[in-house]
């Protein structure tokens, strides 16, 4: 169906950006889940993932893509940060100023299961904002810290990449936020450039030699664009590198001469006003960099360092099937590192954040859902009632070094598709839905009858084999869960 064919129900996009959260091979399923609702877009020429909007049936915040986690709404100059930062697939990423976290999904998905990023906010508002993104996205790569950037405590000069997208006063989103210009100049405006400033030392000095740091602003003010970079570069030491001009953009020359690689984007472009600068620690890398190989003793799951320092009670993820209400959960598909359990929810830590826990950091983990009766530390001994009144042997048995026993119940979350099974792995448990109705159906309470009264546990669902998240069973029932049970 043509745009015009809609008539009143269809809203123009104005050049409206978003990115699929998917891998490579789940892109024609997503493009399927926003079809089937009538949604028309156009692939951008400078990322697979990256969209353009031309038809909107509903409002793409009510999408079945969206509500599932599967499709984030971004504008296009935005999605250029990490692309120019490009950390491969394995690298540790430290993103210092995050929320709400566009930057640190993308980012999330190109380092990969085998790579992290550690995401940090000082706003308790903001990283709330974030956690919640990050979890429907399912990054379960990430670990988030509530600090301001510059009071990290990390050692230096361990960092191969750093996201630097630091508050700005925003006169390149004037198409958005009319007031900008106006709320943020005159005596606003130094200490923000100073923030900047400090925001740009600590980077350099969390730098490998040999690191990269992008640093990016969404406004349009030379002295929060150029004039940081000449100062980065005469205070720092820093050098920027070139960046290439990515299709689709108005670019403008740089507001000083000697540094031609930096991308001004026009605030008269497809996208908002931008900027960004690519700019390496001189040297070569040293070995003992961050990367989520886990180069690092205390990096391996098991590890007694690590193990004590954790942010709640350890649990072997091995366990984690095993316990009451679990249902069909694909342990194996998280990413390498540990579960521990803080407050009645049960998070994975990834391996590669674990020295960034061994220096201080209360970093919170990926949050898989509610747990209850697990041991807490310094909680009940092995057979007290505590731990769920069994004797000492059997609790010992069944909890061990996981601190866990046998009554020990899980509820996993329903975005949580960092557990899912593949379609075929999961057999007669899954629940395949391919048509817009049944969404709609579950996604307004209505329930679904399971195929077997014998199952037990929440059931995965899915769209043309694409995992969407977990059914509640009742009964012979199936249900999408209204909220996330995490807070
Ligand atoms: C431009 S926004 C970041 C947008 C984010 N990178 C994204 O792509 O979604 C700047 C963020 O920096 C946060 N912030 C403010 N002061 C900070 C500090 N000292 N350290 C780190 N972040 C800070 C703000 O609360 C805000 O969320």
């Amino acid at each position: 169906m043509g745009r015009e064919s809609r008539g009143h129900e269809s809203r123009e996009s104005e050049n409206r950006t978003f990115r699929l959260v998917c891998g490579e091979a789940e892109i024609p399923a997503v493009e399927r889940l926003l079809r089937v609702q009538g949604y028309e877009f156009r692939p951008l020429p400078f990322d697979p993932f990256a969209r353009e909007l031309l038809a909107e049936p509903f409002p793409l915040g009510t999408s079945f893509a969206l509500r599932f986690g599967r499709i984030y709404i971004q504008d296009r100059s935005s999605m250029l940060p990490p692309l120019a930062l490009a950390p491969p697939s394995g690298a540790g990423v430290l993103d210092m100023c995050s929320a709400p976290g566009s930057k640190t999904g993308m980012l999330s998905r190109m380092v990969g299961p085998d790579g992290f990023v550690l995401a940090s906010e000082p706003s308790a508002e903001r990283v709330g904002i974030l956690r919640m993104n990050l979890r429907r996205y399912n990054a379960a790569n990430v670990g988030t810290v509530r600090s301001p950037a510059q009071d990290l405590s990390l050692s230096a000069g361990r960092w191969t990449h750093i996201q630097l997208d630091p508050p700005c006063s925003g006169w390149g989103t004037l198409n958005r936020n009319p007031g900008a210009r106006e709320l943020w100049s005159g005596d606003k405006l130094p200490p923000l450039i100073a923030l900047q400033k400090t925001l740009l030392t600590k980077a350099a000095s969390l730098l490998a030699p040999g690191g990269v740091v992008v640093y990016s602003t969404c406004t349009t003010n030379v002295q929060e664009n150029e004039e940081q970079v000449r100062w980065a570069m005469d205070n720092l030491g820093l050098v920027p590198e070139s960046l290439e001009r990515p299709q689709g953009f108005t670019f403008e020359t740089p507001l000083l001469p000697g540094m031609d690689g930096v991308l001004r984007v026009a605030d008269d472009s497809l996208g908002q006003g931008f900027f960004l600068a690519r700019l390496r620690r001189p040297g070569a890398l040293p070995h003992d960099v961050l990367t989520g190989a886990g180069a690092h003793d205390c990096a391996r799951p098991g590890a007694k360092n690590a193990l004590g320092s954790l942010p709640g009670a350890p649990l072997d993820r091995e366990r984690l099937p095993a316990m009451q209400g679990a249902g069909p959960m694909a342990v194996e598909s998280l990413p390498p590192g540990m579960l521990y359990e803080s407050r009645g929810t049960l998070f994975f830590l990834h391996q590669g954040l674990l020295p960034c826990v061994e220096q201080g950091l209360r970093v919170r983990g990926f949050p898989l859902g509610r747990c209850k009766t697990l041991e807490s530390r310094g909680g009940g001994r092995p057979g007290s009632k505590k731990m769920g009144g069994k004797k000492a042997g059997k609790g010992r048995k069944n909890g061990g070094a996981g601190g866990m026993n046998d009554r020990a119940r899980f509820q996993v979350d329903p975005t949580a598709r960092a557990l899912m099974p593949s379609v075929q792995e999961a057999g007669p448990a899954a629940v395949q839905v391919d048509d817009a109705a049944s969404l709609e159906a579950l996604l307004q309470g209505r329930s679904l009858t399971a195929a077997s009264a014998d199952a037990k546990g929440p059931a995965p669902l899915y769209f043309d084999d694409m995992p969407l998240g977990w059914l509640t069973r009742k009964g012979k029932r199936l249900l999408w869960p209204e909220k996330s049970m995490i807070s």
